[in-house]
């Protein structure tokens, strides 16, 4: 087996997590299962799915694959899916996961995500609407559907569980009722979006955060071609060419190795994230972070990039009625 060279982080369950995994998010069926096997032959152990890519059982053919020929072993991947918004009944989260599962070709996750906090009207469309387009949701209250997610591991089937784009608010209500605590919270974070208060709050309460879309997700379907690019920036493309290392490098070790002030101490981000790639050469960029440092200079004007709120890219405004919509509070 190939020792990988990404560093883990001990959750507050105990169990270990690569700081760095690959998303998979928008990577068609075609491309999918060969990103994962080049990812896992280049040392990544952890990878990112969801139920909603509708990707999975190509995700699943690349793992199969590197476990076939003997490159690692199941217990040697940190896996995650999530727990889609149409879902959210305590039954259908133990359902969704099994159904999944099976996708997966694995008998158990290590990491089951509640993918939002909003319920959507349950049935076979993932996006469901009314006759004139309005979004139909559900009122399970995300409370229910952490149950359903404790039953997970009750049953053996998520090694540990977790939320994704909860706020702050969302988050203490679930710690408040919780009987098996989320060990992370998923949410976006780039230098535009740096999550400052957030990522404080969490590590006060034991929780990790992993950063999505940390390359600002160029190829998200709503970006506009008149949209800036986060990789294409003046500035980071000029801190990237002062240590040798491509703009991707730069922002993903922003949030995996480095400082920044936090309620008057320097703390280290040692935030997890997951940028997507199908290219083999960006896959491989992407892991060499751990041998550069960014200066406390570089960190300033990094830290100049932060727009709050209007930096998100993963707005999901058009879900911004529903009871349950996590960004209309600073964090
Ligand atoms: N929990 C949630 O609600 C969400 C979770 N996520 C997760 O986070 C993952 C990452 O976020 P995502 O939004 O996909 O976007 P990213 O910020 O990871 O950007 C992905 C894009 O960047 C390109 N890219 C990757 N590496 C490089 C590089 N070294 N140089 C130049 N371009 C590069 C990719 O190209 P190419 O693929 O063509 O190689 C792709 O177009 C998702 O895939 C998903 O797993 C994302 C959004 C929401
Ligand atoms: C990509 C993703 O996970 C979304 C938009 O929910």
């Amino acid at each position: 087996m190939v020792a990988s060279k990404i560093p883990v982080l001990k959750l507050n369950n105990g169990k270990e997590m690569p700081i760095l995994g690959l998303g998979t998010w928008k990577s068609k069926p075609g491309e999918v299962e060969h990103a994962v096997r080049d990812a896992i032959d280049l040392g990544y152990r952890h990878i990112d799915g969801a139920i909603a890519y509708k990707n999975e059982e190509e995700v699943a053919e690349g793992i199969k694959a590197k476990i076939q020929d003997g490159t690692v072993k199941r217990e040697d991947l940190f896996l995650t899916t999530k727990c889609w918004n149409t879902y959210h009944r305590k039954e259908m989260v133990v359902k969704a996961l099994r159904d999944s599962l099976k996708r997966w070709g694995i008998d158990y996750i290590d990491l089951y995500l509640i993918h939002w906090p909003m319920g959507f009207k349950e049935g076979d469309e993932y996006f469901p609407k009314d006759e004139n387009g309005k979004f139909l949701y559900s009122d399970f209250d995300y409370l229910e559907t952490w149950e359903g997610m404790e039953e997970c591991v009750d049953l053996g089937l998520a090694k540990s569980i977790g939320l994704s784009n909860f706020n702050s608010q969302q988050v203490d209500r679930v710690l408040a009722k919780a009987r098996i605590k989320p060990v992370v919270n998923q949410v976006e974070c780039t230098p535009w979006l740096p999550q400052n208060k957030l990522l404080a709050f969490c590590k006060e309460r034991g929780i990790q955060m992993v950063a999505y879309s940390p390359l600002g997700s160029p190829d998200r379907p709503w970006a506009k071609p008149e949209d800036p690019t986060l990789i294409n920036d003046p500035k980071v493309k000029e801190i990237a060419s002062k240590y040798g290392k491509s703009p991707a490098q730069v922002l993903i070790r922003f949030q995996v190795c480095s400082c920044l002030w936090l309620q008057f101490v320097i703390v280290q981000r040692g935030i997890a994230t997951i940028p997507k790639s199908v290219t083999r050469e960006y896959i491989q960029e992407n892991m060499e972070v751990f041998d550069f440092e960014l200066s406390a200079d570089d960190m300033t004007i990094l830290d100049g990039f932060d727009q709050g709120g209007k930096g998100r890219i993963c707005h999901v405004s058009w879900y911004s009625d529903h009871p349950y919509f996590p960004f209309h509070i600073e964090f």
